[in-house]
C-alpha cells in the first residue's frame, strides 16, 4: 500500500490510541541506525511472491490449527514460539519486539527473516533486541517510509504480515491463529485487535 493511501489510516490510529507519530519517526530513524543498513527485504520477497503464504497470529486457537499450515510461514510475534514448540521454524517473524525470547536469536541464527517494527513505545527493546540479531533483517515503521525501513501497510504483528503477502505479491494467503473477537485480552490489546479486523477488511480479508 503507498503511504498515502495508507497515511489516512495511520492518523486515525494514533488518534484513537493517543500514540505521538513523532515518536514512531524518531523509533524508526533509530532502527536504521541499529540495522547498520542491513535490509533483506529481497530476501523477504522471494520466499513470498508467488508462493502460498501462510500467515499465523498468537490466538489460543493456533496450535489446534497447525494442520492448516501451509507453503512459506510467516509468523507474528509470540505465534514463533508457539510454532517452534510444534516443530515448525517460521521463515520469516513478524515483530515489534514485545513477544521477543531467545527463541528469536535462535531462530535468527537459523536463517529466519526477522521483520522489526519500530515504534515509538519500543524503543528499549530495539536498543536491546536488534543487535543480538545475527540473521537477515527487514526493518518496518507505521509511519513514513525511510529508504532500508519499510511500510508495507497493517498496524499489529498479525495483520502487518498479511499485509506484506499481498504487497510482496503472494500467490495465496492462509490465515491462521487469529481470533479477532478475543474477549480475554486487555482493553488496549482489544482496541488492537479491532484495528487488525478494520485494516484486513479494507484489503479484502473479512475476519
Ligand atoms: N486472539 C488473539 N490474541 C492475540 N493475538 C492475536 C489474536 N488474534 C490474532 N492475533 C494476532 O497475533 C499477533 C501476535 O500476537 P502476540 O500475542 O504476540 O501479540 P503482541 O505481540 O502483543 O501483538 P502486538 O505487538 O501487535 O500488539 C497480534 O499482533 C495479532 O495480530
Ligand atoms: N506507538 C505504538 N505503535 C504501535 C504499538 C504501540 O503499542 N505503540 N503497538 C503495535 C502493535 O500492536 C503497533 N504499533
Ligand atoms: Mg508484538
Amino acid at each position: 500500500m503507498r503511504f498515502a493511501d495508507w497515511e489516512p489510516h495511520y492518523t486515525a490510529i494514533l488518534e484513537y490510541f493517543g500514540f505521538e507519530r513523532e515518536a514512531d519517526e524518531a523509533a524508526a530513524r533509530l532502527l536504521a541506525d541499529l540495522a547498520f543498513g542491513r535490509d533483506d527485504v529481497g530476501l523477504l520477497e522471494a520466499l513470498i511472491r508467488d508462493k502460498t503464504v501462510t500467515v499465523c497470529g498468537n490466538a489460543p486457537s493456533l496450535p489446534e490449527e497447525l494442520d492448516r499450515v501451509e507453503g512459506t510461514v510467516l509468523a507474528a510475534d509470540a505465534a514463533a514460539e508457539v510454532l517452534v514448540d510444534h516443530g515448525v521454524r517460521p521463515d520469516a517473524v513478524f515483530t515489534d519486539l514485545d513477544g521477543a525470547t531467545d527463541v528469536f536469536v535462535d531462530l535468527s541464527r537459523q536463517g529466519t527473516v526477522m521483520v522489526v517494527h519500530a515504534h515509538g513505545d519500543n524503543i528499549p527493546l530495539l536498543r536491546h533486541w536488534v543487535p543480538l540479531l545475527p540473521g537477515p533483517l527487514v526493518a518496518t515503521t507505521q509511519a513514513a517510509p525511510l529508504s532500508h525501513v519499510h511500510n508495507f501497510g497493517g498496524f499489529t504483528d498479525g495483520d502487518r504480515a498479511v499485509f506484506a503477502a499481498d504487497e510482496l505479491g503472494a500467490a495465496r494467503v492462509r490465515i491462521v491463529g487469529f481470533d479477532l473477537s478475543d474477549r480475554d485480552v486487555d482493553p488496549v490489546k482489544r482496541g488492537k485487535l479491532f484495528w487488525a479486523r478494520e485494516l484486513l477488511h479494507l484489503i479484502g480479508y473479512d475476519l
